[in-house]
């Protein structure tokens, strides 16, 4: 809405038009249509001159003052909506709806479709490796119901969610491009940074208005079917989400033919710091090649890059729909499969996302071209499945279907190479429709019409000078030299008479002209309803549509796992009720895809009496590559990836958490340590025995005794409380002592070797604690100053000769064992080796502070 809205009079009709239609779109920038142009006024024409960086101009005067306007090209406007939804901004399209030669004043206008992030289905508006979502929350008494939409595909989802955080890490998860809430709830402090988040008025989430929404969206008497009838808070969600699609595009929404319900439990909860941390699907240089979806991704479909995405933010927690995943990437493994279901997949196109244009009737001819294409594809794909019997593709082979008959009717109906748009004609092919050819042949045969008319006449009346002729004004007639008009026929109807000659029409001629002038409008406009009436009478096949699109989705990303796996040698893992994770010669698969030289394979065994590794080394020998290795493999192992590794055994695992390297959220104010710890007490709080949790070198961003006894604490939590299959990597040297009193916890490093001035990693994991950290060859490799870095020799053997005065005669540490405060004898000894005379005031300061941590 504009700021301040102007009084009306003394206002153009149009622009009287234009404030009436935009107090209807106060939160949308409206795109008012004028000619070849949309048009945005007052302040919409400025924000958008803002974010596109179009001319801001003014056309005529409110109150005295010019009104900002700037234009879009109609046949551009794509481009720029696309930039203003990244924008997070919402746009209304409105069109010129009357016809400007009838209409008294402006023209009737109207807003045809609201276009908000969460809601696109048009092509060039999606990404067609991602999937854009639009999120419904309600919250009650800290209980959460959540919908969340495809509009694209059609996918609709309920769940419900008993705690804020993990709220939070489905929404990490979901990463919606849109959020409905309600305005009254307290979710709008909790989402306030979310892009795309969208307050709406608390009676929108009505849970009575939802459940009758609901019904009749999908023509049921209730929703027990589909097994959300219970589930109230995420209905409410859900009744807003369709309320609010109903107002955005106008129309019905036949492919939303279903809802279904997630649990939590089904699934691997991964937290949004650890999606992060695994570089999943994001890589902080922006290169896709270093994650793991790059590595993974040859689908040849975007409908299988999608799924593989998914798939990869959503690793299963039941054991038997993965094993029959890897049964089929078994069957699949052989190389003339693959080429042959590659080959034809890609003859295939987006067809998931054709069906819903389809459905809300704004499929384009190529998109029918391409849905043709795709359909005769399915039988080649068909084929090569029909010799494999594993379960899964026996499932997905059914759920292709037969389209024979749609695929003829759409061969039947569409010319091979349309226009990109209806309106431009020449879409539906010859023969399709007898009135369209006849309409068409019209206007294409008219000369040769007219000739045949005028030869006709003139053979009849004799009159060798009579001409057949048009002019704008009078249209087609007949002229007649004045001498002869008394030759003409009776049925010559005078129309006009000039000095020379006599001009009429005939009943014949007046039909062909009636014909002929509104031929190419009427083929244009019957064409348009010929496609129409096309896409409507595909809606009983929409559903089939929608599994054959999935099925193809999933039969891409099986042959696509297959296929990375022989080419980057996985394996099968095997999965079990046996807590634990057991892995033969396991490889970071992308660290092995980026590094020159070969990757050392390492082994891990974590089982109910194994369940903490303390892992130490140096810089840099690879104890983070270590970790995420193992992280990775679980997780692809979870998805029905086969894994870079000899030989895996998993059993069951519920959740995976990360605590690794460190970064600012400046966003929301939290400083690096506090974002540490933030992680840790998730990890903490949430952990279970089933867990996979990852810390790396947690404690590091505070002071030494602080971090280290931290990190003490916490992995003396996890090792003897929650017990969570753990990898704790630390360069605190006293962590290694953990073991003593935490008998399911036990020290593995990563080994180097100095050779003179160089230093040789190992990379190679093997029992026990590592004795030297290397961090000064590791800062003199990586370019440090060669006088800082002797500068840091003599500090350290000086930092180190200050240590050795700590230790206590008996002790064989390298470092000052803090932790045997429960011994007042270390306190003793602490204080009679202090020498006060030779401490420097910071010293002497740590000191107390020790003597502290001592006594606590
Ligand atoms: N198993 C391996 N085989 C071959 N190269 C490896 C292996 N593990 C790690 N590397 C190489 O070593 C580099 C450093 O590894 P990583 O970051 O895991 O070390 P780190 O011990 O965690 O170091 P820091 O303690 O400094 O964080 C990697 O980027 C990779 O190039």
């Amino acid at each position: 809405m504009p700021k301040s809205t102007p009084t009306k009079k003394a206002i153009t009709p149009m622009m009287q038009q234009y404030l009436r239609i935009k107090e209807d779109h106060p939160n949308t920038l409206l795109f008012y249509r004028m000619g070849d142009f949309y048009e945005l006024f007052l302040d919409d024409a400025i924000k958008a001159s803002n974010i596109l960086g179009i001319t801001l101009t003014s056309r005529g005067q409110i109150e005295n003052k010019p009104v900002p306007m700037a234009g879009i090209p109609h046949h551009a406007a794509d481009g720029y909506i696309a930039k203003l939804l990244k924008a997070s901004e919402c746009v209304a399209i409105c069109e010129q709806i009357g016809d400007p030669a009838t209409s008294k004043g402006p023209v009737e206008r109207k807003v045809v479709r609201v276009i908000t992030p969460g809601t696109l289905t048009e092509d060039s508006l999606l990404d067609s490796h991602c999937d854009s979502l639009l999120c419904a929350v309600f919250e009650q008494k800290k209980q959460y119901g959540l919908a969340t939409l495809d509009l694209a595909s059609g996918r609709f989802l309920l769940q419900e969610i008993d705690h804020e955080a993990s709220l939070k890490t489905e929404l990490a998860r979901i990463n919606p491009a849109e959020i409905l809430i309600s305005e009254d709830s307290s979710l709008s402090t909790l989402l306030a940074t979310h892009k795309g988040l969208n307050l709406m008025a608390d009676w929108h989430f009505d849970q009575q208005t939802a459940t009758r929404l609901l019904n009749k969206q999908f023509g049921t008497q209730d929703l027990k079917g589909f097994g959300c009838h219970a589930m109230t808070l995420a209905l409410s969600a859900a009744g807003a989400l369709l309320q609010y699609l109903k107002d955005t595009h106008q129309s019905s929404l036949p492919h939303l033919q279903s809802i279904k319900v997630i649990q939590q439990t089904d699934f691997i909860t991964l937290d949004a710091a650890t999606r992060q941390h695994l570089e999943l699907d994001y890589h902080p240089s922006g290169n896709m090649h270093f994650t793991l979806f790059g590595l993974l991704n040859r689908c040849k479909t975007t409908m299988g890059t999608r799924l593989l995405r998914r798939w990869i933010h959503l690793p299963l927690r039941d054991q038997s729909t993965i094993k029959h995943r890897y049964l089929a990437v078994e069957q699949l493994q052989t190389q003339t499969i693959i080429d042959q279901l590659q080959a034809s997949l890609k003859q295939t196109g987006d067809i998931e996302r054709i069906t819903s244009r389809i459905a809300l009737l704004t499929a384009r001819p190529r998109d029918l071209v391409v849905l043709r294409d795709t359909l005769k594809a399915v039988p080649a794909i068909q084929n090569t499945l029909a010799n494999l019997d594993a379960p899964r593709l026996k499932t997905l082979l059914d759920q292709t279907g037969n389209h024979q008959t749609l695929a003829e009717l759409l061969d039947k109906a569409i010319v091979d190479n349309p226009p990109v748009l209806i309106r431009d004609g020449g879409v539906i092919a010859n023969g399709y429709d007898e009135k369209l050819d006849e309409l068409k042949n019209i206007s294409a045969n008219a000369d040769q019409f007219l000739l045949e008319i005028e030869l006709k006449e003139r053979e009849f009346s004799q009159i060798s000078t009579l001409k057949l002729n048009y002019n704008r004004v009078h249209g087609y007639y007949i002229e007649v030299p004045r001498s002869q008009a008394n030759k003409v026929p009776d049925y010559f109807i005078r129309k006009q008479t000039l000095k020379n000659v006599e001009r009429y029409i005939t009943p014949e001629l007046k039909t062909f002209e009636d014909k002929v002038l509104h031929a190419k409008e009427q083929a244009l406009s019957y064409e348009k309803e010929l496609y129409n009436a096309l896409l409507l009478s595909m809606a009983p096949q929409l559903s089939a549509l929608q599994s054959c699109a999935e099925a193809l989705a999933e039969i891409d990303l099986l042959t696509n796992f297959a296929e990375r796996a022989a080419t980057l040698n996985f394996n099968q893992p095997s999965l079990s009720n046996t807590a634990g994770i057991s892995i033969k010669q396991g490889r970071h698969p992308i660290v092995e895809s980026v590094i020159d030289t070969p990757f050392i394979a390492n082994d891990i065994e974590l089982n109910s009496s194994q369940k903490m590794l303390i892992i130490t080394g140096p810089n840099m020998g690879g104890k983070s590559t270590y970790m995420r290795q193992i992280a990775l493999l679980t997780l692809m192992a979870h998805i029905g990836c086969y894994i870079p590794a000899s030989e895996a055994h998993f059993g069951p695992i519920d959740q995976i958490f990360t605590r690794i390297g460190a970064t600012d959220d400046l966003a929301s104010g939290r400083s690096t340590f506090m974002v540490e710890m933030s992680e840790t007490a998730n990890i903490l709080h949430n952990a279970s025995d089933k867990s996979l949790v990852l810390m790396d070198e947690i404690g590091r961003g505070t002071s030494t005794f602080d971090g280290l006894s931290l990190a003490w604490a916490c992995a003396d939590y996890l090792a003897n409380k929650t017990q969570p299959f753990t990898l704790f990597a630390t360069h605190y040297f006293e962590m290694t002592s953990l073991p003593e009193s935490a008998p399911t916890a036990k020290n593995v490093h990563l080994d180097a070797i100095e050779h003179g001035d160089h230093i040789v990693f190992l990379h190679a994991v093997k029992d026990g604690a590592a004795n030297q950290s290397y961090g000064l060859q590791v800062a003199a490799l990586a370019g440090v100053p060669k006088t800082v870095i002797s500068n840091a020799r003599l500090k350290l053997a000086s930092l180190e000769n200050q240590q050795s005065n700590f230790e206590k005669p008996t002790q064989t540490h390298t470092q000052f064992d803090i932790f045997n405060t429960a011994n007042n004898q270390a306190t003793t000894d602490f204080i009679e080796q202090l020498s006060p005379d030779d401490l420097s005031p910071k010293e002497a300061l740590e000191a107390l502070y020790q003597l502290k941590s001592l006594t606590n």
